[in-house]
C-alpha cells in the first residue's frame, strides 16, 4: 500500500529537482554561486517566516521553468504539476516571468501584477526579492554599474509594494534588507 509522503520528504524531493535542473545554472553575481543557493535562501526564508508548505516548496522550483528554457530538456509547468501536484504548479506559474515578452515588459508586469497573486506567491515573491537585494550588496551581477544596481532597487521596491501585507516579520526583512541596500549604495556613489 502507498504510504503519504511526509512534507518533509516533498520538500527535499523539491531541493533534489531544483538542484538537478539548476546543475548548469549561476549567479550573475561576482561569485558565481550555484543558483541553487537562490532558490534554497528563498525558500529558508519562507520556511523562517512561518509561510505554507506549498509554498516553500513552490520557492524551491520557482525558476526551474523560467531559467530552464534554453536547455536540452527544459521544466515545464505540466513536469511540476506531474511530480508536485497542482497547487505547487500554479504557484510557480504565478512567479514565472514569460521570457517571450520584451524585458521592459516583464518588469512593468511585476509592479502591475504583484497584489493580484496568490498570498503564498506574493511572499515567495518578496522572499525572492529579499535575496536578490542581499546579492546587489554582497555580490552584484557582473557588469552592473552604480547606477544599474540602484534602479534594480528601486523596481524591487515598487513591486514590493503589492507584495506586502499578508505576513508582517517578512514585510519588516524587506524593508531592513531594502534600507541597507540603499545606504550601502549610497555610501558607495
Ligand atoms: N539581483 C540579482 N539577480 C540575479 C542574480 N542572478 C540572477 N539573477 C536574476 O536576474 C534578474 C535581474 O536581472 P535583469 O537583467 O534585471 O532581468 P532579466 O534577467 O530578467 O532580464 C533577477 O530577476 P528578478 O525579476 O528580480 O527576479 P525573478 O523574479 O526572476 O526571480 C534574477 O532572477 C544575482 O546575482 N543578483
Amino acid at each position: 500500500m502507498d504510504t503519504p509522503e511526509s512534507t518533509l520528504a516533498t520538500v527535499l524531493r523539491a531541493a533534489v529537482f531544483a538542484a538537478r535542473v539548476h546543475a548548469t545554472h549561476t549567479r550573475k553575481g561576482a561569485a558565481a554561486e550555484p543558483y541553487v543557493n537562490h532558490v534554497l535562501e528563498v525558500a529558508a526564508l519562507l520556511a523562517e517566516h512561518g509561510a505554507p508548505p506549498a509554498a516553500v516548496i513552490a520557492a524551491l522550483l520557482h525558476d526551474t521553468v523560467e531559467d530552464s528554457d534554453a536547455d536540452p530538456t527544459p521544466t515545464t509547468l505540466a513536469d511540476i504539476e506531474a511530480a508536485f501536484g497542482a497547487e505547487v504548479a500554479s504557484i510557480v506559474a504565478e512567479v514565472s516571468d514569460d521570457k517571450a515578452l520584451p524585458k521592459e515588459v516583464r518588469k512593468a508586469n511585476q509592479v502591475r501584477q504583484a497584489a493580484k497573486k496568490s498570498a503564498a506567491a506574493r511572499q515567495l515573491k518578496l522572499a525572492d526579492k529579499i535575496s536578490n537585494l542581499r546579492a546587489i550588496t554582497d555580490s552584484p551581477p557582473h557588469g552592473w554599474d552604480h547606477a544599474r544596481r540602484v534602479e534594480y532597487l528601486g523596481w524591487a521596491g515598487r513591486v514590493a509594494i503589492g507584495l506586502k501585507g499578508l505576513n508582517p516579520a517578512l514585510d519588516a526583512l524587506f524593508e531592513a534588507t531594502y534600507r541597507e541596500a540603499l545606504a550601502r549604495l549610497a555610501a558607495e556613489a
